[in-house]
């Protein structure tokens, strides 16, 4: 009886991308085939030396710091959009939240910390700017390279352009004794894609195509890659948009932290004309994000596990 070796997500090295390397082509073209690949098998995947080790903990000390601070601090960071403001919910205690819009952009990682820190915080500020600056250059790739894999680079430009951004931080306490160790229930992402960040205390699981549960333990410096819904719509089924979820065990606590990237309500979330034939059935009808957001939050969407293809899925 051989034991069994366990599943790891494909591991995408995109340190050798360097602009003024001659062979810069056939290295894009070998890590685009990888990155197609990795998101039809698996919707997921680790990118390995995106951040430096030193910048990555330096990120990891700011986010202790931020869920330190006093409540009273964290509830100043409000807002009307969903996961922007500061998250507690009794439907899952372990986990709070506070997300900072469009984080590439200096000013709005200015006003974040000046709120958080009157007295300022030049090394949360300034971690974090060059942080979102490197998660929004592989943001750009990894859709680039989908893109290039489908032929359907003249729709980029205007893709993203009608996309917006959100940094969000999150804190899971260690579950009581008596408490469940779910951080966060089982679920896919809606939007377009996501970049996750785990710190060393782990906890993300990833559902596999074949139901299987596996966790994910990357590099310190690693991030993992999820497709999520609206991409999948756009590609009209061709990828797998994985089920993940966080469960907490030992008693320690847990940071980690999600790029999102969101189509905005300008335009309908809607598959390229050249996704759909006889072969690929149109899957989903268009819809505008926003509407099917509220549809989530407020009709009880979040309780399913298949939100989306409820709200504009198309029987076939
Ligand atoms: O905390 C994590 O690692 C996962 C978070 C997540 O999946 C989400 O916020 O959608
Ligand atoms: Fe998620």
């Amino acid at each position: 009886m051989g034991s069994k070796v366990p599943i790891k997500l494909p591991v995408i090295d995109f340190s050798q991308l360097k602009t003024n390397d001659p062979n810069n082509h056939s290295i894009w073209e070998s890590i685009k085939t990888d990155v197609y690949k990795a998101f039809q098998d698996y919707g997921c995947f680790e990118a390995s030396s995106v951040v430096s080790i030193d910048l990555q903990e330096s990120v990891n000390d700011a986010l202790k710091e931020l869920f330190d601070l006093p409540e009273e601090t964290k509830l100043k960071n409000t807002s009307e959009i969903a996961f922007h403001g500061y998250v507690r919910s009794p439907k899952v205690p372990l986990y709070e939240s506070m997300g900072i819009g469009n984080p590439f952009i200096p000013e709005y990682v200015d006003e974040f910390t000046d709120l958080m820190w009157p007295h300022d915080n030049p090394k949360f500020r300034e971690s974090i700017k060059t942080y979102s600056k490197k998660l929004r250059e592989l943001d750009e790739i990894v859709k680039k390279m989908v893109f290039e894999s489908l032929d359907l680079e003249k729709y980029f430009g205007e893709q993203m352009k009608a996309t917006s951004y959100l940094l969000k931080v999150m804190k899971y306490r260690a579950p009581e004794p008596n408490e469940s160790d779910i951080g966060l229930h089982t679920h896919t992402d809606t939007n377009i894609m996501t970049i996750l960040h785990q710190d060393e205390i782990g906890g993300l699981e990833v559902q596999l195509k074949n139901d299987e549960w596996i966790p994910i333990k990357v590099a310190p410096n690693s991030l993992i890659v999820v497709a999520g819904e609206t991409f999948n719509v756009w590609l009209n089924g061709r990828l797998h948009v994985p089920f993940h979820r966080v469960v907490m065990s030992g008693n320690v606590a847990r940071y980690s932290l999600g790029f999102f990237s969101v189509q905005r309500s300008s335009s309908l979330v809607k598959s390229f004309y050249e996704m759909v034939d006889e072969e690929h059935p149109l899957l989903y009808k268009p819809f505008d994000y926003a509407e099917f957001l509220k549809f989530f939050y407020k009709e009880g969407g979040i309780q399913s596990k298949f939100a989306l293809k409820n709200y504009c899925g198309v029987e076939n």
